[in-house]
């Protein structure tokens, strides 16, 4: 039967034939994505970017374009696509005393390691000497006085793990040694760093390194303090031809900052920065909302004990009263709340002999300061550790 046999060839042929041109087929770009199949893309971090944020966005406030910032790099660096023989981010948050600076990063470290002490702080002002840069690479061999190999980096912590990234702060970085600067400026180009004992590297290229600064602070609060003979000084400075540099999206206070850390670092040292942000005055309204995350914390140390603080509206008032100090940011604030909030409580707490349920502290203010009065209640509250 050949005919059969024929008709069976053709079809197996052509059967071959279409399972080969589906197997070169290039996808069609017009395809629909419904036509596709789908798969999410893993990547080796294990960290949810929204999760993250929303942390961030419950405890620091009145800094939205900071977390704007923060979010952009968060996205970056889960899909894993930053440049891999670098340092994943540096950033350096300018800015005011007590307005987020350092609270931003121990929130990011408390959201992807689990503790607000997961990173790694180096405060610059003790490396402020040229000879202290040992203390960052480590003292080389023989060096008289000092540990061989040992350095103030902490490397776990930098270092982070294969699903985290590590979390390095440089604090006042302005006031580090030029020595020091130029050991960063290493670390920001090869991403690592060999102690000077050679036997040991720390890696920074899985590492999110934020620097802090106050420089700028004072031009700012000067700006802030006297807007009109600030505005007529620049005036005169822009009148002058020479000094028509300023970009048009670039606003004064932008282009002061700017020139204020030119003056202070090496245009090398800035350009590898990737942001830098300079964080807002805090608000009576920001520093109002920012009473109740004070509470808040107070509360979850309470919670263990079976009671809770409750401020109401006029104890608000008056610590806004005593503590609202733009020059001090959120550090004023928290001192009133020390004084006429923590204090009483503490007296009242050692003193009280409370029966079994929930101890529920109202604080009321007035004129004068805050009273605090204890109420009982027969409800049992969950209590909580940390
Ligand atoms: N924007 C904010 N939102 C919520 N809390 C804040 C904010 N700013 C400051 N705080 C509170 O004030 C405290 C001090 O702030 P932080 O340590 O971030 O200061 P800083 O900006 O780093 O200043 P400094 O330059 O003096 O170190 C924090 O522990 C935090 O509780």
């Amino acid at each position: 039967m050949p005919f059969i046999n024929d008709k069976l060839e053709y079809y197996a042929a052509e059967r071959r034939r279409k399972e080969m041109e589906e197997k070169q087929r290039v996808p069609d770009v017009t395809d629909s994505p419904a036509d596709q199949p789908i798969r999410k893309i893993q990547t080796r971090f294990r960290f949810d970017v929204e999760e993250v944020m929303k942390r961030l966005r419950n405890r620091i406030l009145g800094q939205e374009h900071v977390l704007k910032s923060i979010e952009n790099m968060l996205k970056i660096v889960r899909a894993d696509i930053a440049d891999p023989d670098k340092p994943l981010y540096i950033g350096l948050f300018l800015g005011p005393t007590g307005v987020g600076k350092t609270e931003i990063v121990r929130v990011l470290a408390e959201a992807i390691h689990g503790s607000r002490e997961s990173f790694c702080r180096v405060d610059m002002n003790t490396l402020s000497l040229d000879h202290y840069a040992a203390a960052l690479t480590g003292a080389p061999p023989g060096y008289v006085g000092s540990r061989e190999g040992s350095t103030i980096f902490d490397k776990e912590k930098i270092e982070g793990s294969y699903s985290r990234p590590g979390i390095l702060l440089f604090d006042e970085i302005e006031k580090a040694s030029p020595q020091v600067i130029q050991t960063l400026l290493n670390v920001f180009d090869n991403g690592v760093m060999t102690i000077a004992s050679g036997e040991e590297t720390i890696d920074f290229r899985n590492t999110l390194i934020f620097m802090t600064s106050n420089l700028g602070a004072r031009e700012i609060q000067s700006f802030a303090d006297n807007k009109f003979s600030f505005l007529a000084k620049q005036a005169i400075h822009f009148l002058n031809p020479v000094n028509w540099k300023v970009k048009e999206n670039e606003t004064i206070l932008d282009h002061l900052i700017k020139r204020r850390l030119e003056s202070s670092f090496r245009p090398e040292f800035i350009n590898r920065i990737d942001d830098i942000i300079t964080f807002n005055w805090l608000t009576r309204q920001t520093l109002f909302e920012i009473i109740d995350l004070f509470t808040e914390q107070i509360n979850r140390k309470l919670r263990r004990y079976g009671c809770e603080l409750e401020l109401d509206v006029s104890a608000k008032e008056f610590l806004l009263e005593k503590g609202y100090d733009r020059k001090y940011g959120a550090r004023a604030l928290k001192r009133a709340v020390r004084k006429y909030v923590m204090v009483p409580l503490a007296e009242l707490l050692m003193e009280q002999t409370a029966p079994e349920g929930l101890v529920s502290y109202k604080a009321r203010g007035s004129m004068t300061g805050i009273e605090i009065k204890v109420m009982y209640t027969e409800i049992d509250i969950q209590t909580e550790t940390g």
